[in-house]
């Protein structure tokens, strides 16, 4: 059965022209079992870890090619031509390599990596603005079981700090506000806690001469469900205690119960215990992370429309002149790429180590080649400085 569920709008104090961005409502999953399903990773042949659900096997080829960037069909035949050395050197495909890596292989085709097509990226930000995104769990830290460890070393910052000195620059991330803000520490950037519902201007004022000075205060577009969030926190919190391992965090607009400490044997009853909760709730709707359920506002806002309003709001609705860069691992980020793909501006990279289906134009493996991309674009923007 398709929930019927109330449009919601967010109320605000937007831009003009994001009065014009309809929310449309999410459909959930069909029938309680295939919802259930929907929600439970299983680990897959090739001994991925389980986090990646849309692994998919053999990506017709054709089906993501939306780039912004000159991506000739040819180029993964030749060797790198990248400043950066790559584990995988060239992308050229082995015949002869076991199908996991043959898998990996056909995909790094489709989402070759943005180090090694890094000189491609930045001819194709020449003359335009670059505007960075940059997701924080699986990003810029890796992932780890405690989520309240998920700390980012001081070097990884100081990258951040330094492409945030050259570029507009925001951290998009499921996480609360206030809780990664205290992971980051840098005033200097925008932040768009819970999937986008709660954004914030940076709080040292940005030196772009384009951005009109605290141009994003603060916009909340789910405030209304705050109550709401609250108590299913507290019944989530008593009705999953029975689970070892299940852990619910508060992102304050939003929830995440995560069971990558939960024995695989109950990931099934725990998701069932949650489902049903939700089921309670009809403004409320569950998606998937990394080993994480999400529960959410009903309302269409997502990473995706965090992403349009923050360009919108910084004054850079102009397509011609901006180049964003998005930067995420999970399935949240799935709704930025999008958008990218959408307007046909940009880059969206997707961090991660096995195929994905992903709407993501170019990739990196782990948060230690997000750096190293991180550097580059610092030192590209020095030459073209100077
Ligand atoms: O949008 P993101 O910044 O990627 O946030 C998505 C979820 O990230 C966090 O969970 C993930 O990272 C944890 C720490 O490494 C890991 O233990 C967990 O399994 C991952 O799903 C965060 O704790 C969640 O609340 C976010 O929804």
């Amino acid at each position: 059965m398709l929930q019927k569920t109330k449009e919601e709008e967010p109320k605000k104090q937007l831009p003009m022209s994001m009065e014009n961005h309809k929310m449309t409502v999410m459909p959930l999953p069909k029938g309680r079992n295939s919802s259930i399903q929907a929600f439970i990773p299983a680990c897959d042949s090739t001994g991925n870890d389980g986090d990646n659900n849309n692994i998919t096997k053999n990506l017709p080829f054709s089906k993501h090619l939306h780039f912004d960037v000159c991506k000739c069909n040819t180029t993964w035949l030749k060797p790198t031509t990248s400043p950066f050395p790559t584990q995988r050197g060239c992308n050229a495909v082995d015949p002869f390599a076991n199908p996991h890596d043959r898998n990996y292989d056909q995909w790094i085709i489709q989402h070759p990596s943005a180090l090694e097509n890094f000189k491609e990226i930045v001819a194709s930000s020449k003359g335009k603005s670059i505007v960075m995104f940059l997701d924080y769990d699986g990003t810029l830290s890796p992932i780890v079981d405690n989520p309240d460890r998920a700390f980012m070393d001081d070097e990884m910052r100081d990258a951040v700090r330094e492409v945030a000195s050259c570029f507009p620059t925001a951290i998009v991330t499921g996480r609360s506000r206030d809780k990664v803000y205290k992971f980051v520490k840098l005033e200097e950037l925008y932040y768009a806690g819970s999937h986008g519902m709660d954004i914030q201007g940076p709080k040292k004022g940005p030196k772009f001469a384009k951005i009109k000075e605290k141009a994003v205060v603060l916009f909340q577009p789910a405030s209304k469900f705050l109550p709401l969030i609250r108590e299913v926190y507290k019944l989530l919190v008593e009705r999953t205690k029975s689970t070892p391992g299940a852990k619910v965090e508060n992102n304050k607009f939003c929830l995440s119960v995560h069971f990558r400490c939960v024995d695989p044997q109950k990931w099934s009853s725990l998701a069932e215990q949650v489902n049903a909760i939700i089921k309670e709730y009809p403004n409320l709707r569950l998606t998937r992370g990394r080993k994480v359920l999400e529960i959410r506002p009903i309302i269409r806002w997502d990473k995706g429309k965090a992403l349009e309003f923050l360009l919108e709001s910084l004054g850079f609705a102009d397509l011609h002149s901006v180049f964003p860069i998005y930067i995420g691992d999970d399935q949240s980020d799935e709704d930025a790429f999008k958008v990218l793909q959408h307007r046909r501006q940009g880059a969206g990279i997707l961090v991660s180590k096995s195929p994905k289906e992903t709407g993501a134009s170019y990739s990196l493996r782990e948060p230690a080649e997000v750096m190293k991309f991180l550097h580059g674009l610092v030192e590209s923007n020095k030459v073209t400085v100077n």
